[in-house]
């Protein structure tokens, strides 16, 4: 599907690149932020190169890449914080660094990769500080550190947190002033099991209050039941782009039958199966792992059936959001 040329960077087939062409076009209805043709160079180096992408109003959208993909660069663009080299980043209808971003600017959220604290002052004077620089009213300072589960270190100094709680620090001040839409770069970083599911709690009550939420992570199982759509990046540009599900198919990645059968009988599944087109199949502790492609797998449900009550447990294991990105990347 995907070959790698001599410069290491990644192509898709023509079919592929169709079958993504066709997702990439498909914008949003809302659309809230969109690039067009967004490009950002250091000299040699292409950053970002050309990316086409729309987010819709109230969508939670993940950014993936390996390291240096330009995910970073191009959320300092989506900010106003880095120019663009060619191309066009409008968010909520303003153009990024034009005259009417300012008013924009005011309701976005932004928590960088490494956020910068002051190890001098406490978590609260911390968020004071923060509301200050962005105007917004101070009050809901103490609410927010309740949010994300800091109350108790409110009065310590930034200084004595540990890596997660300054990650979780970075996030309230994300959250100062309601913004509408949030960019949130590795936001998990640091952040023990539970943390990780309070964040995603967090974000999952943002979104139902219309919040468009953009987050870059390099733990895709993490991510991949918790974002509407993403995009995968490599080498600055966009490779893939849609819901977890439309990557899967558009990869045509295959998915595998894990059925437990009376008596262990392996036979009997292989005999069911007959001639149908299996890629793979595999005796598993006490279970056969069978491996199909996505178009017969209906038809393997049905000859599954024929074997009635031997069947004593069957799963389907889709092809995580892993395998996609690996997918894409060989
Ligand atoms: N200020 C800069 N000057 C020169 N090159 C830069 C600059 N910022 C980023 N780059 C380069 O641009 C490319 C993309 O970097 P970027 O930080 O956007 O990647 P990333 O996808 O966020 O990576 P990571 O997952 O490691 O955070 C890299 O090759 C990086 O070295």
């Amino acid at each position: 599907m995907t070959t790698t040329g001599e410069t290491g960077v990644e192509s898709t087939t023509p079919a592929a690149a169709e079958a993504l062409g066709q997702a990439a076009a498909r914008p949003p209805r809302d659309a809230v932020i969109e690039a067009r043709g967004a490009a950002r160079h250091y000299g040699a180096v292409r950053a970002v190169d050309g990316v086409d992408l729309a987010v819709a109003r109230g969508e939670v959208f993940g950014l993936i890449g390996h390291n240096g993909a330009g995910k970073s660069t191009l959320f300092r663009m989506m900010l106003g914080l880095v120019p663009p080299s060619a191309g066009e980043i409008r968010i909520a209808g303003a153009a990024v660094g034009g005259r009417d971003f300012r008013a924009v600017r005011r309701r976005i959220g932004y928590l960088p990769e490494n956020v910068v604290l002051y190890d001098n002052l406490t978590g609260l004077e911390t968020l004071h500080f923060f509301a200050r620089l962005k105007g917004v009213p101070a009050a809901g300072c103490g609410a927010l550190l309740d949010r994300v589960g800091l109350t108790h270190a409110a009065a310590r100094r930034v200084r004595e947190y540990s890596k997660g709680m300054r990650q979780r620090l970075g996030f309230a001040q994300a959250l100062l002033g309601r913004p509408q839409i949030l960019f949130l770069d590795e936001p998990t970083t640091g952040l023990d099991p539970e943390a990780i599911r309070e964040f995603y709690l967090i974000l999952r009550g943002l979104r139902a209050e219309g919040v468009t939420v953009v987050i870059t992570s390099h733990i895709l199982a993490e991510i991949q039941e918790r974002v509407d759509r993403l995009a995968i990046m490599a080498a600055g540009r966009v490779q893939a782009l849609g819901t977890v599900q439309e990557l899967r198919e558009q990869m045509d990645l295959p998915l595998w039958f894990e059925v437990r059968v009376a008596d262990a009988d392996f036979a009997a599944v292989r005999d069911a199966l007959g001639s149908l087109p299996v890629a793979a199949i595999e005796a598993r502790d006490g279970h056969v792992a069978v491996q199909v492609r996505r178009e017969a797998k209906m038809a393997v449900f049905a000859a599954l059936a024929t074997l009635g009550d031997r069947v004593l447990d069957l799963s389907v294991r889709e092809p995580s959001l892993e395998d996609v990105f690996f997918g894409f990347s060989d």
